[in-house]
């Protein structure tokens, strides 16, 4: 099994503070979410994206599947993605965090390196980032229980698991005004976004 050879792109949230789905906005007539995978492609040959919309996308350049315990939050995406992951971590990001960062990621892989935990995530204060982060296909059983148990945070299933941190100030050296966690949550936010990259 790979270690670091697959990245899941969650996309079956509900968008409700943006108004329209997320997964299919479009930046200079691409979908962000081409931007995303195009970059994501360099560093990751297996690509899984996990939509609640599949009749959205092409499926031959990458894997394409649904929730498996549907309506939970970002958590059941990680699930479906992680049951069919052919690694043994996989690269956990959001279909609306355009600022992929690849040295970053190359970073994290040599962070975690031969070691066996669940999981590796950056700190923000005393948060963390959960995109943008590893996550180990032997936390399926784990996020199950949580789900079953009508639990939906990412953070308090981290609390369980034995996961590495990467300090804040480390990841400030690789994105100082911290892009590479920005997410676009409101239409506010897009136009903000747009603005930048024009
Ligand atoms: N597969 C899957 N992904 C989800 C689910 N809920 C949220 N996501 C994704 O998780 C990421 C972060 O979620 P949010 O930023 O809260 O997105 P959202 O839930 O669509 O937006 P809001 O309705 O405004 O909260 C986004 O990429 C969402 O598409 C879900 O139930 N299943
Ligand atoms: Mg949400």
């Amino acid at each position: 099994m790979k270690s670091f050879g697959t990245a899941i792109i969650l996309a079956g949230g509900k968008s409700s503070r943006m108004g329209f789905d997320k997964q299919f906005i479009e930046v200079n007539q691409d979908r962000l979410m081409d931007i995303v995978i195009n970059k994501l492609k360099k560093e990751f040959k297996e690509i899984i994206i996990v939509t609640n919309k599949p009749e959205g996308y092409y499926k031959n350049q990458y894997i394409v599947t649904k929730d498996i315990i549907e309506g939970k939050g970002p958590l059941s995406g990680i699930h479906a993605g992680l049951k069919l992951s052919s690694s043994r971590y996989a690269f956990v990001v959001a279909c609306d965090m355009p600022h992929i960062n690849l040295d970053y990621i190359r970073y994290m892989k040599e962070f975690i390196g031969n070691e066996n935990i669940d999981g590796s995530v950056t700190k923000y204060g005393e948060l963390v980032e959960p995109f943008n982060g590893f996550y180990s296909k032997g936390i399926i059983e784990n996020i199950e229980k949580h789900l079953l148990n009508q639990r939906r945070s990412i953070n308090s299933l981290l609390k369980e698991l034995n996961i590495k941190y990467v300090e804040e100030s480390k990841a400030r050296e690789f994105s100082p005004n911290w892009d590479m966690f920005i997410n676009l949550n409101t239409q506010e936010d897009l136009i903000g976004y747009l603005k930048k990259i024009d």
